[in-house]
Order: C-alpha cells, then sequence, then structure tokens
C-alpha cells in the first residue's frame, strides 16, 4: 500500500507546514502548487491521500476536488472561505473532511486527521440497518475514511457477524429493525464485551427522546439521531476509536515488561490462572517452566548495567520466537517463565531443551552465557505453588553447576 500525500497549496508557507506534519506522520510528501501540476503528479504516482487547497491559480472554486476523489484519493479540503456556500459545495463531494485555515488549531486537526486514515484500514465497523438506502449511505461514509465494513440488516444477523468478525471494534446499529431491535442487540453485545472492548454507536430517526436514553442505559457508548451531519457522524466515531485505542494501549502497557516488552509478571498470573482452571475441568497436567540466566550479575558487573540490559533484550527476542505459542512472561530480573498448553510433557522438554542450547551457542551484544531451567508436570492447579516447584528444580539446576533442565519426569 502507498503511503504518500499529495498536498495542492499554491501558498509555499502553508505547503511547508503541512509537508512538515505529513513527513513527521510518516508519509512520503509531494506538493503541487497548481491544478496543472498535481494532475501531473497523479497521473506518474499512486497516492494514499491527498490535502486540497479549495483557492488555487489555475482552479478558483474548488476545481481541484473532483480530480482527487475522481483518481480515487481520500481528500481533505482546506480552505479559508468560511461561507456556508462554499462549505456546502464543498460537502457534496465524497470527502474525507473540510477544514478551515481559521487559526493554528486548523493544523492541529489536520494532524489528527491525516493520523487517523492509515489507522482506519485496521479498524472494522459492522453496519446493522435493515434500509438498503442508509446502509448504502453509511457504507460509502466509512469507505471514504478508509475503514473496513461488514453490513448486517438486523440484529441477529449482526450477532452471526460478530462471531465470525472477531476484528469488529464498532457496532453502528439502527433501532427499529425486524426480528431483533438496535437496543435489545445492544443489550446482547454487552453480555459479552464491555464498552472499552466494542463501541456500540445507536442511531434512530425516532422523534421519542426515551430511544436514546434506552441505547445508553443498555450500553451503548453514543447515540445520533437520523438524518445526521456527516461531520458530526465523523467526529463522534473518531472519538470513540480513540477511546478503544488509548484503553488497548494502557492495557497493552499494563501488561508488559517495560525493558523487554514480553508479558509482564501480572498478565502472567491473570492468564495463567485461566489457564490452569481450563486444565483443571479437562483433568490435564499442569507444564510449566521458570528460566534463569547463569551467573547475570558477572554480565552487569564487568560490562555494565546498559550491556546487561541490552542482553536481556536480546535473549526476550529469542525466548519470543521459541515459545510463541505459548504463556511466556519476564517474571522479574534475569528470570523467564513457560506456561505449556496443547502440547505433552515430552515435546515441552524438546522444546526447552532445544532453547538452552541455542542460548549456550548464541552471542548477544557480544555476551555468551547460559540458562537454568526448572521444569514441573504435576496436576497442580495453584500457580504460586506451581512456580514454587519450577522454582525447586530451578534451584537444583543452579547447584548442580548451571546450563542444564532439571524435571519432575526421567
Ligand atoms: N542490566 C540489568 N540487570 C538486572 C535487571 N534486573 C535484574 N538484574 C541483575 O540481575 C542480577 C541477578 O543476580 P543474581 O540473582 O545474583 O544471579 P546470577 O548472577 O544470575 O547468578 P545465578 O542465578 O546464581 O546463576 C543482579 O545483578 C541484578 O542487578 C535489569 O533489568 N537489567
Amino acid at each position: 500500500m502507498t503511503n504518500k500525500l499529495l498536498i495542492i497549496e499554491d501558498n509555499p508557507a502553508i505547503a511547508k507546514i503541512q509537508k512538515h506534519i505529513g513527513i513527521k506522520l510518516g508519509f512520503e510528501v509531494d506538493i503541487a502548487n497548481s491544478l496543472a501540476a498535481a494532475i501531473d503528479l497523479i497521473e506518474q504516482n499512486e497516492y494514499f491521500c491527498s490535502v486540497v487547497d479549495f483557492v488555487l491559480p489555475d482552479a478558483p472554486y474548488g476545481e481541484a476536488i473532483p480530480f482527487t476523489i475522481g483518481a480515487d484519493i481520500s481528500t481533505i479540503v482546506m480552505t479559508g472561505k468560511l461561507d456556508n456556500e462554499t462549505r456546502e459545495y464543498v460537502l457534496r463531494y465524497p470527502i474525507v473532511d473540510y477544514i478551515t485555515k481559521e487559526s493554528r488549531q486548523a493544523f492541529t486537526y489536520l494532524e489528527t486527521q491525516l493520523a487517523r486514515l492509515p489507522k482506519n484500514i485496521n479498524v472494522r465497523i459492522l453496519i446493522v440497518e435493515d434500509s438498503f438506502a442508509t446502509r448504502k449511505h453509511l457504507n460509502s461514509l466509512l469507505s471514504r475514511h478508509k475503514y473496513k465494513v461488514s453490513q448486517a440488516s438486523d440484529g441477529a444477523q449482526a450477532l452471526k457477524q460478530l462471531n465470525s468478525h472477531s476484528d469488529i471494534q464498532v457496532i453502528i446499529t439502527d433501532n427499529e429493525m425486524p426480528i431483533m431491535d438496535g437496543i435489545t442487540l445492544t443489550s446482547k453485545i454487552r453480555e459479552t464485551f464491555n464498552n472499552d472492548e466494542k463501541v456500540i454507536i445507536g442511531i434512530s430517526s425516532s422523534k421519542d427522546n426515551q430511544v436514546s436514553a434506552r441505547f445508553l442505559k443498555n450500553g451503548a457508548n453514543d447515540y445520533l439521531r437520523k438524518p445526521f451531519f456527516p461531520e458530526e457522524f465523523y467526529c463522534r466515531l473518531s472519538q470513540n476509536i480513540e477511546m478503544l485505542d488509548n484503553i488497548a494501549t494502557i492495557k497493552q502497557q499494563a501488561n508488559s515488561d517495560y525493558l523487554t516488552k514480553l508479558p509482564n509478571r501480572r498478565y502472567f498470573f491473570e492468564q495463567a490462572e485461566i489457564n490452569s482452571k481450563i486444565n483443571e475441568e479437562n483433568k490435564q497436567i499442569c507444564i510449566l517452566a521458570m528460566i534463569d540466566i547463569d551467573h547475570f550479575k558477572a554480565v552487569n558487573d564487568n560490562l555494565g548495567h546498559d550491556i546487561g540490559d541490552e542482553v536481556l533484550k536480546g535473549f526476550a527476542k529469542i525466548f519470543m520466537r521459541y515459545f510463541n505459542d505459548q504463556l511466556i512472561a519476564r517474571l522479574g530480573g534475569e528470570e523467564f517463565s513457560v506456561y505449556f498448553t496443547n502440547t505433552s510433557f515430552d515435546k515441552a522438554k524438546e522444546q526447552l531443551e532445544t532453547f538452552r542450547k541455542v542460548i549456550e551457542k548464541c552471542k548477544i551484544n557480544n555476551v555468551f552465557f547460559t540458562v537454568s531451567i526448572g521444569l514441573i508436570y504435576q496436576d497442580n492447579y495453584n500457580i504460586d505453588q506451581a512456580l514454587k516447584a519450577a522454582d525447586e528444580h530451578l534451584y537444583t539446576a543452579k547447584k548442580f553447576g548451571r546450563n542444564i533442565l532439571i524435571s519432575d519426569k526421567y
């Protein structure tokens, strides 16, 4: 996919600011100072999106807009014209947004919009609406902002779509529909997903003020009355998606180790307890390993703490690669853990032995080192006790001279 941004702007100072914003966001930027120059560039390049000035020397009344739209380039229009007539004229085109150059804030807003577009490619939105015309309209609004779209014509179909598309993050639902209405759908979705996991936006043309309250009380994040202005629709949608993104970032930070980016102790315990319950129900034996880098203090003492950090980061990358299908964590310091599921003791042991030998041979930041491993195979469903048992084997491994695996079996 191209990451090129086309700026069509005849004012060099403004073009420079826009270019700076584009580069900061990772776009490759081309500038055209007239419609003619833009047409040349569009013929030779593929663009992801464009920022188009409404007034250009050879296109004084928005004539550049149909060129970018016609070339299938997502278009943001910027203009100094503040009148309603211009606004209505511009909004007749399927543009991403319309920004008036009233103040510096306009450029902050442009940056937000440009940052959002590439992210939208990964956001799937489900439209639940029985009217074909409204579904088509919403699909067109969402597609021009580069969202992925799924559609359903009633609540029951929507639930099926949610089952088959786990990547749906936002549900935009009408209320008045056959089989299952939007409010019932909302409360059914909330039985499984919190409002910081999936956003629900209710829409309705009902004049009954109760509808918005009922949507919100049943778990919707937001509500819009039909017909709505596209600008309001986009603002509410992107605010809700930002909220999802922010919560996902906070969760990710809370669950991972700052240095190695591996899952941390907190996450490990949370997930291991879930795995343990499943194991207990299925009468599966717990297979858990503790891995500890040998003589790591010497790495710090001889080469410095910074090199020690780099060694830990390098180790974590290999660790992640070898056990990417298992629950792993940095429990703290130079101590790591693997909770095995869907595998046999023999396979887990073989995987750990291979890993131990790989570490023994590889040099991370010019440092050779080894690991000791304690592995348990027990019907122990208490995580604290299981870790303690694995730690006892690890202690034995250290006592036996390090760079070995000690386990319950064999
Ligand atoms: N660079 C760095 N060092 C760390 C970090 N966390 C813990 N350590 C160091 O890891 C070392 C662990 O030392 P010890 O517990 O004595 O163990 P060891 O030297 O590996 O010896 P054995 O485990 O007995 O083989 C200490 O020097 C800690 O300061 C970290 O995040 N970065």
